[in-house]
């Protein structure tokens, strides 16, 4: 679904990316893990076309995304940060939206901002909101318009343990869909019972892809958090 082929990326003399290749496909539920600063934002804005590669191609169900944008309509992107037009509501948010992908024509999947209640609080400005808040507005976002393919980055953080469940709820189900789910998330005992395969970076290198249940095998480890642990102790 997603494949990336030998991509590389530098910011000056720093090499955020080097030489990665990737196999990303449908179904599948991916942590995508490493240190701070080992180039996971990094790849996820070169999949999103927010980052353009030095070099190396990057192709969405078979078509290069080198301009050729539409691919970005099936991605539902849930960012670290979401930033948004701070005077705003969330119900005009959620407006301005759905107005910008007016033409997309898929289903909306409004469930997340039921879940999360959402409509109750619909006239709080967006930055009067707290963190957690902002967390299931970028959510609710991201599944909004029904996408094939969720890349979520951090998506618990700043969460309640309810919310963190509920989200999880959400993906898993997404999931069983066949949808394509990329997760980047330090808080991996929140992905033990999500994730099917882990992608692990180290150094702007992709270090390994495996199954989840080849790397507790490897590692002899039942947990994702202690596995990758000792996979980093060790490198
Ligand atoms: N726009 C940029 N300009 C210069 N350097 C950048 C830029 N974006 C990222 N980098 C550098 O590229 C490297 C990889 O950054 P990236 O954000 O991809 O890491 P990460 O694995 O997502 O880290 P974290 O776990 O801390 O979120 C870092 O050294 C970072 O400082």
């Amino acid at each position: 679904m997603i494949i990336a082929t030998n991509v590389t990326k530098r910011f000056g003399k720093l090499t955020a990316l080097d030489n990665v290749s990737v196999n990303c496909n449908k179904g599948q539920c991916i942590s995508l893990t490493g240190p701070n600063g080992s180039g996971k934002t990094t790849l996820i804005k070169c999949l999103l076309g927010m980052v353009v590669p030095d070099s190396g191609f990057i192709t969405f169900n078979q078509q290069n995304i080198l301009h050729h944008w539409q691919y970005r309509s099936r991605i539902g992107y849930m960012p670290q940060i979401g930033r948004y037009p701070e005077n705003m509501t969330i119900a005009q948010v959620l407006d301005m939206m759905k107005d910008i992908r007016k033409n997309n024509k898929s289903v909306l999947d409004e469930e997340l901002i039921q879940t999360f209640d959402l409509q109750h609080i619909a006239n709080k400005k967006m930055r009067t909101l707290s963190g957690g808040t902002r967390q299931k507005v970028s959510a609710a976002l991201a599944f909004l318009f029904n996408p094939d393919v969720l890349i979520l980055d951090e998506p618990t953080a700043g969460l309640d343990p309810l919310s963190t469940e509920l989200l999880k709820d959400k993906i898993r189900k997404e999931k069983q869909k066949g949808k394509l789910i990329l997760i980047t998330s330090h808080i991996l005992s929140d992905l033990d019972d999500l994730v099917t395969e882990v992608i692990y970076m180290q150094d702007g290198q992709l270090r390994f892809h495996k199954s989840l249940e080849q790397l507790k095998q490897d590692t002899g480890q039942s947990q994702l958090s202690r596995a990758i642990a000792q996979v980093m102790k060790t490198n």
